[in-house]
């Protein structure tokens, strides 16, 4: 089969995956054998995919820009889509006068909208209002402190996004900022109109003290990492323009469809899923680096990481069957900076880690000599690539280079809201196409629960409302003693 798969103006090849037409049959088989189209029609019907929490993952509506209808228990889901759309519309119209804009969440609720904003911003400094976004997820105080720095109260509006509207970081630092408002002399009325929730709870929201006028809702068929596309992507219509938002949807829309009607065999995010099997099959992986040479995609790695760890680091499938090896660790940064920190394992480490390098066409600056560093960036990336298939024989074993090392390379025409939509629409039909191969449920996060219900304890405890220390194993009840002796 051909090599080079284009979708969206996108393009996949895989040449230095050194895949046979023979193992390519396979994994074509195998796909099909996993039903990975039937899961991907499941999704796209509206079923409840998402097993464990009886819940759709319906998030290609969220960017149906077809007029065609979408369906939830029976239901349309478009209308109330597009009523959410329209008072993002109408509130990005109103802006006048706002020098900051908090954006307050973590996880899903931080990741896409961080990415894709830091995205448009370093192609282009000067697009867009001169508004100025901060996000803050951590719960330290220190990300929060540098902001409020910054930021001016009487002209800044908050976003508190959290889906469940109970996340610990999001409602400590947005408490926290509410007392900074008040501080600063912010009167009742004022906060009223600062503070924006963005939320699948609602309730939770209007009782945080939030105005319901205020409250843009997602729903629960919309899964925290697959979010972006919702009102969550708020930041990117305030300080783009709604229009880029709608062409950042429209990017996601175009790989939804090819996604949909493309053939296994030219099917980008199906193939890209494959070379991942191929690699844990033939090559015993068990780490994956994507290393974009842009550094307007420097988060996408983290953006990745969630998607694919939180989705697929897991080992019992949807029948409660243990499982084959499912997500590798996912890491990576922008290249060429990768190159001077872990591209020499890449090369000559004891294990092999497939790379996707991801590159773009066009130069990503407006300076007189962008066009020179941008051919410095792509040859670097392609001879990253050359090296790591290619390897080379020197006269002693010790600088040899074994070559054999698999990797990627997506092609982006430009960097721009549509483009950045088709890329993370690719990653997340891959990261579905991956979890029909596992047997995985790809939308629950059942481990992640456990960490916070332990923190509950503890944190009384470092208030001193737990002194007996219950629900706390010796060792940490140690520790806790140690910092408060
Ligand atoms: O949006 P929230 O409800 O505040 O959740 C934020 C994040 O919380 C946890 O880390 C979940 O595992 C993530 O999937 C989620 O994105």
């Amino acid at each position: 089969m051909s090599k080079l798969i284009s979708a969206v103006d996108l393009a996949l090849d895989t040449a230095y995956q050194q895949i046979t037409d023979a193992e390519w049959q396979q994994l074509f088989e195998l796909a099909e054998a996993r039903g990975v189209f039937e899961k991907r029609n499941a999704i796209f019907s509206g079923s409840a995919v998402n097993q464990s929490e009886g819940r759709s993952a319906l998030h290609p509506a969220l960017r149906n820009l077809s007029g065609q209808p979408m369906m939830v228990d029976g239901e349309d889901v478009m209308p109330q889509v597009k009523a959410v759309w329209q008072r993002m519309e109408g509130f990005c119209n109103q802006l006048i006068g706002i020098t900051d804009v908090i954006c307050l969440g973590i996880g899903g609720s931080d990741w896409g909208p961080r990415l894709v904003c830091d995205a448009l911003y370093q192609v282009n400094p000067n697009m867009g209002k001169a508004i100025r976004l901060h996000f803050v997820a951590n719960v330290d105080s220190a990300e929060l402190a540098t902001t409020l720095a910054k930021a001016q109260p009487r002209s800044t509006r908050v976003l508190i996004t959290s889906k469940t509207f109970t996340t610990l970081e999001t409602m400590r630092n947005a408490q926290t900022v509410i007392n900074w408002l008040k501080l600063h002399q912010v009167t009742p009325s004022q906060l009223k109109k600062c503070l924006i929730g963005i939320t699948a709870n609602p309730e939770a929201a209007e009782a945080f003290g939030i105005t319901p006028e205020n409250i843009y809702p997602f729903w629960d068929w919309v899964g925290g990492r697959f979010s972006v596309w919702s009102a969550v992507g708020f930041p990117i219509a305030i300080k783009f323009g709604f229009a880029t938002y709608k062409q950042f949807l429209a990017g996601a829309h175009a790989m939804d469809q090819h996604f949909v009607n493309a053939p296994a065999k030219e099917n980008m995010p199906l193939t890209l899923a494959l070379t991942l099997i191929h690699n844990q099959r033939k090559h015993s992986i068990t780490a994956k680096a994507i290393v974009p040479y842009a550094h307007a995609l420097r988060f996408l790695p983290e953006w990745l990481q969630q998607l694919e760890m939180e989705s697929h680091g897991k080992s019992v499938t949807v029948n409660g069957e243990s499982c084959d090896p499912t997500s590798p660790v996912v890491f990576g940064s922008a290249g060429s900076n990768s190159q001077h920190s872990y591209f020499q394992m890449l090369h000559q480490g004891t294990q092999i880690i497939p790379v996707d390098f991801i590159a773009i066409k066009q130069a990503m600056s407006d300076l007189p000599e962008a066009k020179e560093h941008h051919q410095s960036l792509i040859a670097n990336c392609l001879a990253q690539a050359q090296a790591l298939a290619n390897g080379s024989e020197e006269e002693f074993a010790y600088d040899s280079c074994p070559g054999g090392r698999p990797s990627n390379l997506i092609w982006l025409p430009k960097l721009d809201a549509y483009y950045l939509g088709a890329l993370l629409a690719l990653y997340e039909h891959r990261a579905l196409c991956l979890g029909a191969i596992w047997g995985l449920n790809s939308f629950d996060q059942p481990g992640v629960e456990l960490g916070k219900k332990l923190a509950k304890p503890i944190q009384a405890a470092l208030k001193g409302d737990n002194p007996s220390l219950d629900g706390i194993d010796e060792i940490t009840a140690a520790r806790i003693k140690w910092l408060n002796s």
